[in-house]
């Protein structure tokens, strides 16, 4: 049976986590992302006007699926499409022999200008892979029947190498118990409830978060208007409609927000929330939690998950999340 672990750099404010993958005889840094279900490169096929600074898959390892192509959107608008080979992909020792890599003719700017990140490498749910006319299985699922365990693990942190690892569980990468909750794939995301919440260690937790997704490939902690008003009124915070959020003091004095999941309070400190200053030098910071405002549903990106031990465990026949402090 396959196990094995990959480290997960984080960009600058940790906005995304990149980990090196190999395709064929290609070397790529690819951003692993729960919350999307396609792998996807950069390529000898994307325009060099788009992709100046990248590491590009060399489809020539792989071989061709005749008039098949992809195409995605991400809820912040970016997308990418082109079309599909199989190859031999390996990340962190665990090997998938004809794997569907998604080879792109095509990204938009926020690609194009992100020249740290290559590609994609989709750990959502396969039903929500964009390949037509037959859809493909995302890399764990692929290598799923492989595993020693079926399930992988996200250890994500705050300005430091993490790692994700396929197979097993790495019980020093946290403290005290896991705390398993089930998850709900019919949209095809790693979708849970989370319970109440607290601002600032104030142990009462108040409403309810509700629905939500843990997404690694979504740099913010999006959550209800009324929890994201609660939090910013204690941390001091403003909405900026010129910057589009909650925008509030980088000096250092933002409070925790801690969230009940599973009967179980996950805190993420307040230094995580003053995510990044408005520009170089400013006293003023952009906020880690926005509004959850026409998405559907809450998204638990990195700035939550950078503060616990994540497990995404498909072992027990239905999907479950495992949480568990770092
Ligand atoms: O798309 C989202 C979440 C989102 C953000 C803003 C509005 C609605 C939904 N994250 N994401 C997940 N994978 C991604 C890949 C690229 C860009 C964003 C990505």
């Amino acid at each position: 049976a396959q196990s094995g672990e990959v480290a997960a750099d984080p960009q600058q404010y940790d906005q995304a986590y990149l980990s090196p993958v190999t395709i064929g005889n290609s070397e790529l840094m690819l951003d692993f992302d729960t919350g999307s279900a396609d792998l996807w490169a950069f390529s000898n096929e994307t325009p060099a006007s788009q992709s100046q600074g990248h590491e590009r898959y060399d489809s020539a390892t792989g071989t061709e699926l005749d008039g098949y192509s992809w195409s995605i959107t991400y809820g912040d608008q970016s997308g990418a499409g082109g079309n599909v080979y199989t190859d031999k992909v390996v990340v962190g020792g665990v090997t998938a022999t004809r794997q569907a890599v998604e080879a792109a003719t095509s990204v938009s700017a926020s690609f194009s200008q992100n020249i740290d990140s290559d590609g994609l490498l989709g750990l959502a749910f396969s039903s929500i892979n964009t390949v037509q006319p037959r859809q493909q299985t995302t890399f764990f699922d692929t290598v799923r029947p492989t595993l020693a365990k079926a399930l992988f693990t996200c250890d994500l942190r705050q300005g430091d190498a993490g790692s994700y690892t396929f197979g097993y569980i790495d019980s020093s990468k946290y403290q005290g118990t896991v705390t398993y909750v089930p998850v709900d794939d019919s949209q095809g995301f790693w979708q849970f409830t989370a319970g109440g919440y607290s601002v600032g260690g104030d142990n009462a937790t108040s409403g309810s978060v509700g629905t939500a997704i843990a997404d690694t490939g979504t740099s913010l902690l999006y959550l209800p208007a009324a929890v994201t008003k609660a939090y910013y009124e204690q941390a001091g915070g403003r909405y900026d409609n010129q910057q589009g959020g909650y925008t509030l003091p980088c000096n250092g004095g933002a409070p925790d927000f801690s969230v009940a999941i599973g009967g179980k309070t996950f805190t993420v400190p307040g230094s995580y929330i003053a995510y990044a200053p408005l520009t170089t030098g400013s006293s003023t910071c952009f906020g880690g939690i926005q509004p959850d405002t026409g998405i559907g549903f809450s998204i638990f990106g990195d700035v939550f998950l950078k503060a616990v031990y994540a497990i995404f465990d498909v072992s027990q026949g239905s999907p479950r999340l495992g949480f568990a402090a770092q």
